[in-house]
Parts: structure tokens; sequence; C-alpha cells
């Protein structure tokens, strides 16, 4: 018999797969209500039960956590992988509601139906102090435009407002495709009336919309955020509001949840739910019969395709694989991170001895790497394929057909938009990874840690002058390697570092004569 724990609210009939099924029992209840949690193999949650550590340490039958719902902030997915137990979402079902529940925010916003609301159930008729705004001909400016974002602009194109989106991982193709103007951050943050986010939290979109980005937007700007709580600072957003350059805020997430003395709720111009985007009907039944249909799938031996951490291996391929797959997936970061733009086309030639593995794990893992890098956390070995096909990336692998020398060799090949990126990597037994190749240029290094990728022009004193600056903000460079393909003309740098330089020290370096690229890398 399969016990599940359904621990948080989750649509029964979307369930009825799991429940009907004499092969499983099932338990409705919250975590601290059962007696003995030691017996289950499953545990089904939304957002509001948080799968840490401890409680995966409590179940050690546990084999699979389903996340009814895209994000898993609450789910500790590292400790999850480390303890063996698969992750599974269910990244589409909730994609509508929650686009419709931003566009209904917006228009409550632009028109105040809270307050008119709140004000005529009070006994008030003030007409003229609801005057509102149109969302026809205004600039509308959605920052990330994955599945939600999307279909926020398909509904805004149907109510005559112009599209603007930043993306720093949009194709031209896709854009095009979705009919919206791509253009840069600076760009929309001076021209949108109303702004939404739509971006997971990351380490890059955490406070994007802070002092400093606010300052650029237009006085009167209507602010959205139904992505994740803190892409918006909320303390910089209090100064705009008070300032009155913010005209209007809708909220549907928030740093702290439930917001706990946070003084956004006491404006009258703000408007907020508590995370409400995907609490429809429609949205719960489908997230719902997602996992249910996984959970069977994963109960008997069938491949789950929306697993987030584990790929379906068996233990003897997956040893053989391992050092290549973790190889694969550093590569992938580090490419990712030295082509900062779209790319439309990756290509990986497998040689030697790593050809007759199962290399399409291998390319997934690169791919999960290199996608990591640029959208939700949620991306690994099993949907990187996906996601790399949604978002217009077209991959290939190839077994080479010359040899180069080595025992076992990868190389990649990726195309952007404005430059192409070549890296080449191999396996030493007892030794580790070496990076031996960065766009044509000969190099050895170990990919890990805080790294920083120069590209300039081989001249006496160059590399003692980056050293200097480097020593001058007390930054140890830990190894250093120089790769030319010819005296005189340009070459690379590739240094690990004890920590990562900020960005106003690579914008000093930049200034400095002969410096053409610099690139902080962290792995
Ligand atoms: N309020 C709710 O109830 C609710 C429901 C579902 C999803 N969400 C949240 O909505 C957000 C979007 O979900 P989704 O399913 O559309 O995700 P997605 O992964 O499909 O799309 C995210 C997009 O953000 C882009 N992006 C990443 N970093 C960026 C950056 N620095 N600047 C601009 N764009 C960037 C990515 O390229 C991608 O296109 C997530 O945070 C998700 O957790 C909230
Ligand atoms: O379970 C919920 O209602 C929240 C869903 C949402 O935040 C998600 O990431 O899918």
């Amino acid at each position: 018999m399969f016990h599940v724990l359904v621990a948080d609210s989750i649509s029964s009939v979307g369930l009825a797969p799991i429940l009907e099924s004499e092969d499983i029992t099932v338990v409705q209840k919250k975590v601290d209500e059962v007696e003995d949690l030691t017996v289950f193999d499953a545990i089904l949650v939304r957002s509001a039960t948080k799968v840490t550590e401890d409680l995966i340490k409590q179940m050690p039958n546990l084999k699979i956590i389903g996340r009814a719902g895209v994000g898993v902030d609450n789910i500790d997915v590292e400790a999850a992988t480390r303890h063996g137990v698969v992750v599974i979402n269910a990244p589409n079902g909730n994609t509508v509601s929650t686009a419709e529940h931003t566009f209904a925010m917006m228009m409550a916003l632009l028109r105040h139906i809270p307050q008119a609301n709140a004000s005529v159930k009070s006994g008030e008729w003030k007409r003229s102090q609801y005057l509102g705004t149109e969302l026809y001909n205004k600039q509308l400016g959605i920052i990330g435009l994955g599945r939600i974002g999307s279909e926020i602009a398909k509904r805004a194109k149907a109510f005559g407002m112009n599209v603007l989106v930043f993306d720093p991982f949009l194709t031209k193709e896709r854009a095009k495709k979705i009919g919206v103007n791509s253009c840069t951050l600076d760009e929309l943050l001076q021209e949108a009336d109303i702004i939404t986010v739509h971006t997971p939290l990351t380490k890059e979109t955490k406070g994007l919309l802070g002092r400093d980005n606010l300052a650029k937007t237009k006085q009167g700007v209507y602010l959205l955020n139904c992505a994740r709580g803190g892409i918006i600072d909320e303390e910089a957003l209090v100064e705009y509001l008070e300032n009155g350059h913010v005209k209007g805020v809708a909220l549907d997430v928030f740093e702290v949840e439930p917001p706990k003395n946070n003084k956004l709720l006491t404006y009258d111009q703000v408007i907020v739910t508590p995370h409400l985007g995907a609490s429809t009907k429609e949205a719960q039944l489908s997230v719902a019969s997602q996992v249910a249909e996984e959970v069977l799938k994963f109960l008997n031996g069938k491949p789950v395709s929306s697993s987030i951490n584990l790929p379906t291996l068996t233990k003897e391929v997956y040893e053989k694989i391992q050092p290549f797959y973790k190889m694969a997936k550093k590569i992938g970061k580090l490419a990712s991170q030295c082509m900062k733009e779209p790319v439309s086309d990756i290509e990986i030639v497998y040689e030697g001895s790593v050809s007759e593995l199962e290399t399409s794990f291998i390319t997934k893992s690169f791919l999960s790497g290199f996608l990591s890098e640029r959208i939700a956390s949620t991306v690994n070995e099993v949907n990187a394929g996906i996601i790399a096909g949604e978002r217009g990336i077209n991959y290939s692998e190839k077994i080479a057909t010359n040899r180069s020398g080595y025992e076992n060799c990868i190389s990649i090949l990726v195309d952007g938009e404005s430059s192409s990126f070549r890296v080449k990597a191999t396996y030493i037994p007892h030794y580790g990874e070496r990076i031996i190749e960065i766009n044509g240029y000969d190099i050895d290094f170990y990919p890990t840690g805080e790294l920083l990728y120069i590209q300039h022009i081989d001249k006496p004193g160059v590399i003692g002058r980056v050293g200097n600056k480097l020593g001058e903000h007390q930054i140890n460079i830990a190894t250093m390697q120089v790769g030319r393909k010819e005296a005189g003309g340009e070459a690379i740098m590739m240094l690990s570092l004890d920590k990562p330089l900020e960005q106003a020290l690579i914008d000093d370096l930049l200034t400095m004569d002969d410096i053409v690229f610099v690139r902080n890398i962290h792995l």
C-alpha cells in the first residue's frame, strides 16, 4: 500500500485518481495533526505547508513531494534531492487564473473598485472622488514574459493597450510571435504607464523595482505584483507612495506572508489580495489532477514529466554518467553567465568515451544549468528540453567524427542574437573537470566558485594592471589562466577569486585600456 498525506487544501475532485485507487491510502490532514508521519510515501501540498529538511527527516519513507502549483519556495528541494525524494509541481495549471487575477487587479486599481465598493457600503455616494483611468491606449510594461506574462500580453492587446516587454531571455522571434515590443528595462521604466512583474524571485529579480529603478518610472505610474513578494522592494515602494510618484499599487504577494505590520496596507491607493492568483476552481482542479496523475505514474514506475529535481536513471547508469552530468551543468551555468542575451541554437558534440554513455541526460544537464540562470528555479534534467523548446531554443547533440586527443571531450556552441560562445571541457578521473577551451582560446581551469572572465588585448602590463586593481579592492586571486591565439592579438583571462566583484569595479575595469569584456561568474 502507498500512503499519501494531503497536507493542504487541494481539490478532491482533482485528486480523484489517487483517492479512488485501491493501491493508495490517502490521509487529508495538516502535518501537525498527524500522529505518525513515518508511514507516508508521498506528501502533497500547496503553499501553506513548509516542507523543510526537518519534516523530510521525520518522514523516512517519503519518496515523492507534490506541489499543487508552480513555485516551490515552500519546499527544500535541495534537501529533498539529498534525501532521494522526487519533487514534482504543476507548472501550467494556474497560468490563466493568475493572468486573469492580475488583470482583475489592474482594472480594480485604475477604477478604484475596492475603495468605491467600501464607500457605497458605508452609506456614501462620492461619484467624483473615484474618477478612473482607462486601460485603452496606455503603455503596459510587462517584466518577465514567461507563461503568465504571455497570457497578460494577449489580454492587454485585446484591451487596446500597447505592450512593452523586458525579459533578457526573450528572443526576437518569440516576441514577434506574441506580438509585443521587446525593450530594455530602462526603456520600459521610462515609458510604461502601468508596470506588472511576472518573473520568479531570484537574486537578480529581488528588489528589481527598488529605489533606483522606481526613480526612472513615470510620475503617476501604477505598479502590480502578482508574482512573488520582494520583486518590488516594499520599503522603497512606501517612499514612492509617500512622495506621490507612484499613483497606485496592486499586490497579491508580499515579502512576508501573511503581511505583518506592513505599512503598505495603510495606504488607500494600495489594493491587496491574500495570494489569490491561483485560487480558482479551474486552476485548483487542474493543479490537483496534474499532481495526482504524476503520483500515479511514479507509483507505477513510469517516468514523471514534471519532476523538478531527479532524473529517472537506474543507479548503475547514474553512477557512470554522474561526472559528465555534473560537469555539463556547470558548463551550462558558465555559458549562460558569459552570454547574457537571448539564444536561439545550442549544439553539443560528444567525443571519446563520453559519447558511449546516455548523452541525452548530459545534454539535458547542460540545458538545465544554462536555463536555471535565466528562469524560475524549477528547471532540471527532466524538464529542461521542454522549457528550452518553449523558449525558442533549438538544441542538438552529435558524436564527433574527428578525435582531438582527449580521452573524453564535450564541445558546446551557443548561438545568441549578437554573439556566440564556444566552450570545450574534459573530465579526468581522480583529477576532475577541466575547461580546456573558450571561444577558440586554449585554457585549463577547474570550473568552480567565483570566477572572473576577461577578454583583453595581449600586451605587456595588462595582466599586472588587472591584478593591481583587484588588489586595491582587497580581492584575492586564487588562480589565473591566460589564453591567446597569437602574440599581440585578443586574449582571455580566467581568474578564480575569493569573492565576486561589485558592479562598480567591473565598470572600472572596463574603462582600462586593452580590456574588452569583463564578467563575474558564479558556479
Ligand atoms: N500569485 C500567484 O498565486 C501565482 C501563481 C502562479 C505563479 N506565480 C508566480 O508568477 C511568476 C511567473 O510565473 P510563470 O509561470 O510565468 O514563470 P515562467 O518561468 O514561465 O516565467 C518567468 C519569466 O521571467 C523571465 N525572467 C527571469 N529573470 C528575469 C529578469 N531578471 N528580468 C526580467 N525577466 C526575467 C524569464 O525569462 C521567464 O520568461 C513566478 O514568480 C511564480 O511563482 C504566482
Ligand atoms: O497554492 C497557491 O495558491 C499559490 C500558487 C502560486 O503561488 C504558485 O506558485 O503556483
